[in-house]
């Protein structure tokens, strides 16, 4: 049967454009995807329908991986949802604006509106892994977690989301050399 995203349509559609500021000078037009951000409402419908979809994409495309890696806070919800589907283990990487000196392993990520550090643990070299992502925008989120993973040994499989903005994700795929997937594309 082919998959429904009613749900995920609608939302995509029906969600409030927010402009935020990086500094005083770069403002960005944000969507308040029920999925993706704070102080949204998320109906069980849409999480019913995002999930088993992610779960069936996931199955379909990348039938052979140790675990799910997903960022906070966006990524690790759906990652998490997904893993329990699929009875997989899940890595979530910790976010904070904050850079830690000696404190596990980090790397910088700067995309259009905001910049943080993405902290890695509890991997080990050899690993096979599927990256899972809400959404992927300039690509600079998976970008610099591809580079990590690869500095640290992990194989990437793949990755998958539930949104793609733009075209950026085709170049992304070039640079990582693994097939990037997702729901829908705005
Ligand atoms: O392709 P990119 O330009 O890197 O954008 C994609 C990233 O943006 C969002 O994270 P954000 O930092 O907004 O945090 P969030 O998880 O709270 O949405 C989203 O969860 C992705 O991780
Ligand atoms: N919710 C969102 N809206 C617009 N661009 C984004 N990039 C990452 N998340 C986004």
């Amino acid at each position: 049967m082919s998959p429904s995203y009613a749900s995920l349509s609608e939302s995509i559609r029906e969600a409030k454009n927010v402009r935020i500021y990086k500094n005083k000078d770069t403002a960005y037009d944000f969507k308040l995807y029920p999925f993706g951000e704070r102080g949204t409402y998320i109906a069980p419908e849409l999480i019913r329908e995002i999930t088993h979809n992610l779960a069936d994409a996931v199955t379909e495309q990348f039938p052979d991986f140790d675990y799910i890696v997903s960022p906070e806070p966006g990524g690790h919800t759906w990652g998490m949802l997904a893993a329990y589907k699929l009875m997989k283990p899940m890595n979530i990487l910790r976010l904070s604006t904050e850079l830690y000196e000696n404190y596990e392993v980090s790397v910088r990520r700067e995309t259009a509106y905001n910049e943080n550090y993405i902290y890695f643990d509890g991997f080990s070299a050899g690993d096979r892994v599927l990256l899972l992502d809400d959404v992927i925008s300039s690509g600079a989120t998976i970008r610099c977690i591809a580079a990590q993973l690869s500095v640290m040994g992990i194989e990437l499989v793949g990755v998958q989301a539930i949104l793609a903005k733009g075209e950026h994700y085709k170049q992304l795929e070039a640079d990582i050399g693994v097939p990037v997937r997702f729901l829908s594309q705005v």
